[in-house]
C-alpha cells in the first residue's frame, strides 16, 4: 500500500461550502489537498441557483410582456428556449467544465484531485490508491444528491432530475413534476412560461409546505394562473414509461406527460464516506455538527450534508466557520496563526502562513483575533424565487406556537398597499410578521411580492439583531415602496 502523504488540511467534496473552505485555507498558506468527483462548484452553479434563475429571469421576461397589455398596449411574445438554453451552456456552466473553478483553486496554492474520497481512518482520506494524512484536519463537504422515493417502477422509468431539466435543450410538450417543494414550483413556472403543459403532483396537502399556509396558496395560485394543473395530497403507487410517456398513478387516478420530473427532496450519502473509521454514526439522516462545524475530533462539516438548511448561503456561512476554526485549531495545536488569520510562522508542509490581513472575515460577519464565530441560524434566510417570490426568515406561525411561544400576528396584503395598487397586474403578495409578544420582537417573517426576496432583507435584520418592535414601528419607510407594507404588517399585530 502507498506511504500516505501529509498535508494540512484534506476537503472532500468541493461545492460551495467545500470550495470556499479549500480556497480560503490554501490562500492562508496551509498545503490543502481538495477532492472533487464531479465538478468543482457542486450543484449551484452548474445545475442549482445559478442556472435556474437565469430560466427564471427569462421566464419572468415574459410574463412581464404579457403584461404590456394590461399596462402599456400590446405585445406579442413568442417564447424560444434556444437562446436560454445556449445562455446556461455558454455563460452559466462553460457546457458542464470546472477548468475555471479547478484552476481558480490551484491559483490560490491548492491541489487539487479528481475522484471519490472517502474517510480511512482518524486523520486519513483516501481516493483510489492514493491515501492522504491531514495534520490539521479534514473537512467533509460532500452535500446532497436527489431523494429518490421507492415508489413501484419508478427506478426504471428514465424521469429526470433537476440535472435534466437544467440540461434541456428542446422543450417537452408536457411535463409532469413529482414534488412541489422548492424546486419543483420554481421549474414548474418556468416550463408553463415557456409554454410546456406542466402538472405538479405533491405528497403533502399543500405545496411549498415548510413555509406558511398563505405561502402556499400564493404560490400556487400564481402557478395556476401560469396553467400549470397542481394536485396535492396525491400518493403516487406506480410509474410507468412507454417509450414515449409517463404515467403516474395515484389513488385511483392515472397522470400522464412526456417527461418526469422527480424533484422530492434531496439526500446525503453518508454511507459513502467511511465515517465507521473514524467512529461516527453513518446511520443518521445529515451529518451532526457543533456550532463550529466539528464532527468530531479533527473533523469539520460544511454544507448541506450538515442539515441546517439546504442553501448556498448556508454553506457559505458554515464555510466562514470552519475556516476560522481550523486556523484557530491549529493555533491551539501548533502556535500557528489566530482565528484572524494574522500570520505567524508555524510548522507543516505550508512552513510559513502567509499574512492575510488583521482580521479574518468569517461567515460575513469579522472575527476578533483569538475568537471564533459560532453557528446562529434563528435568522436564517430563504427565497423561493417563484413569481410572485416567496421570502422568509426565522419561524413560521406554527413553529413559533409549536415552542410555546407568546405569538402574535401581524398581516398586510400586498395589493391594497399604495405599491401594489400602482404595480396592479403581478401584484399579488403579503406580509406576515411574527412576533415573541413576551420579548417584543420579531422571531420570523415572509414577504411573499413581486420582490419579496428583496423585501426580505429589512426583516432578516430585524429577526437576526433582535430589534425592539417599538423602534421597527417608529422608522421612516420609504414612499411608495413595497417594502413599507412592513409597517402596516407591523401595525396589525395582534
Ligand atoms: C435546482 C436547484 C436550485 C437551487 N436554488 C438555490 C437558490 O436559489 N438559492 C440557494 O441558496 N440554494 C439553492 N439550491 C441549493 C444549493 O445548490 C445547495 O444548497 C448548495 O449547492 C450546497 O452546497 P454544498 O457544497 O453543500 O453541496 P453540493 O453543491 O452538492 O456539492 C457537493 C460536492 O461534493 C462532491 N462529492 C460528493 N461526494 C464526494 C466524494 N465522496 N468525494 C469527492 N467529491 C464528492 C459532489 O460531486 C459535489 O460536487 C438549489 C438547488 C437545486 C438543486
Ligand atoms: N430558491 C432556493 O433557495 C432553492 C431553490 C431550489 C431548491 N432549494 C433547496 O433545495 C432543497 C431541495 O429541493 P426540493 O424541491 O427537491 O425539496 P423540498 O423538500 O423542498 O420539496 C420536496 C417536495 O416533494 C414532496 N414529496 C416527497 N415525496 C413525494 C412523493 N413520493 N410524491 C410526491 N411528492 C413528494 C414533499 O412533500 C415536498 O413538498 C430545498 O429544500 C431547498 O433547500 C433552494
Amino acid at each position: 500500500m502507498a506511504e500516505p502523504e501529509v498535508v494540512d488540511v484534506v476537503v472532500v467534496g468541493l461545492g460551495v461550502g467545500g470550495e470556499e473552505v479549500a480556497g480560503r485555507l490554501a490562500e492562508a498558506g496551509l498545503s490543502v489537498v481538495g477532492i472533487e468527483r464531479d465538478l468543482v462548484g457542486g450543484e449551484c452553479p452548474y445545475w442549482g441557483c445559478v442556472p435556474s434563475k437565469m430560466m427564471i429571469r427569462a421566464a419572468n421576461a415574459l410574463a412581464e410582456a404579457h403584461r404590456v397589455n394590461e399596462l402599456a398596449g400590446s405585445a406579442e411574445v413568442r417564447p424560444d428556449w434556444a437562446p436560454l438554453a445556449k445562455r446556461i451552456r455558454e455563460e452559466a456552466t462553460d457546457t458542464w467544465d470546472d477548468k475555471a473553478a479547478v484552476d481558480r483553486f490551484t491559483g490560490k496554492g491548492g491541489r487539487f484531485v479528481r475522484g471519490s474520497g472517502r474517510l480511512d481512518g482518524p486523520n486519513r482520506v483516501r481516493v483510489g490508491d492514493q491515501v492522504f494524512e491531514a495534520r490539521f484536519g479534514v473537512v467533509l463537504g460532500t452535500g446532497t444528491r436527489p431523494s429518490i422515493p421507492p415508489i413501484d417502477g419508478l427506478a426504471d422509468t428514465p424521469y429526470w432530475t433537476n440535472h435534466q431539466a437544467i440540461e434541456v435543450e428542446e422543450l417537452p410538450a408536457t411535463l409532469l413534476v413529482l414534488g412541489g417543494g422548492a424546486i419543483g414550483l420554481e421549474l414548474a413556472q418556468v416550463f408553463a412560461r415557456f409554454g410546456v403543459r406542466v402538472t405538479v403532483v405533491e405528497a403533502a396537502d399543500r405545496v411549498l409546505a415548510v413555509e406558511e399556509p398563505e405561502a402556499s396558496a400564493l404560490a400556487a395560485e400564481a402557478l395556476r394562473a401560469d396553467g400549470v394543473e397542481i394536485r396535492t395530497g396525491v400518493k403516487a403507487g406506480r410509474v410507468s414509461h412507454d417509450g414515449t410517456e409517463f404515467t403516474v398513478h395515484a389513488d385511483g387516478a392515472a397522470f400522464t406527460g412526456e417527461k418526469l420530473l422527480v424533484v422530492t427532496g434531496r439526500r446525503a450519502h453518508l454511507e459513502e464516506l467511511g465515517l465507521d473509521t473514524v467512529g461516527v454514526d453513518a446511520g443518521q439522516r445529515y451529518l451532526a455538527v457543533n456550532d463550529r462545524m466539528h464532527v468530531t475530533d479533527g473533523i469539520w462539516a460544511v454544507g448541506d450534508l450538515t442539515g441546517e438548511g439546504a442553501f448556498t448561503h448556508i454553506a457559505m456561512y458554515q464555510a466562514g466557520i470552519v475556516v476560522a476554526d481550523v486556523l484557530d485549531h491549529m493555533r491551539r495545536t501548533r502556535g500557528g496563526p489566530d482565528a484572524s488569520g494574522t500570520a505567524s510562522v508555524v510548522g507543516g508542509a505550508a512552513g510559513v502562513v502567509s499574512a492575510v490581513g488583521g482580521a479574518m472575515s468569517a461567515g460575513g460577519s469579522t472575527v476578533a483575533p483569538g475568537s471564533v464565530p459560532v453557528a446562529d441560524y434563528r435568522a436564517l434566510p430563504r427565497v423561493t424565487f417563484t413569481d410572485p417570490e416567496v421570502g422568509a426568515v426565522g419561524l413560521t406561525e406554527q413553529q413559533a406556537r409549536d415552542r410555546g411561544i407568546n405569538v402574535q400576528v401581524g398581516h398586510t396584503d400586498l395589493t391594497s398597499s399604495t405599491r401594489g395598487w400602482i404595480h396592479k397586474t403581478g401584484n399579488a403578495g403579503f406580509i406576515k410578521l411574527i412576533a415573541d409578544a413576551d420579548q417584543g420582537v420579531l422571531v420570523g417573517a415572509t414577504s411573499a411580492g413581486p420582490a419579496g426576496g428583496e423585501v426580505l432583507s429589512a426583516l432578516v435584520v430585524a429577526v437576526h439583531a433582535a430589534v425592539p418592535i417599538s423602534q421597527l414601528r417608529h422608522m421612516i419607510y420609504a414612499y411608495p415602496t413595497f417594502h413599507r407594507a412592513v409597517e402596516d404588517a407591523l401595525r396589525n399585530l395582534r
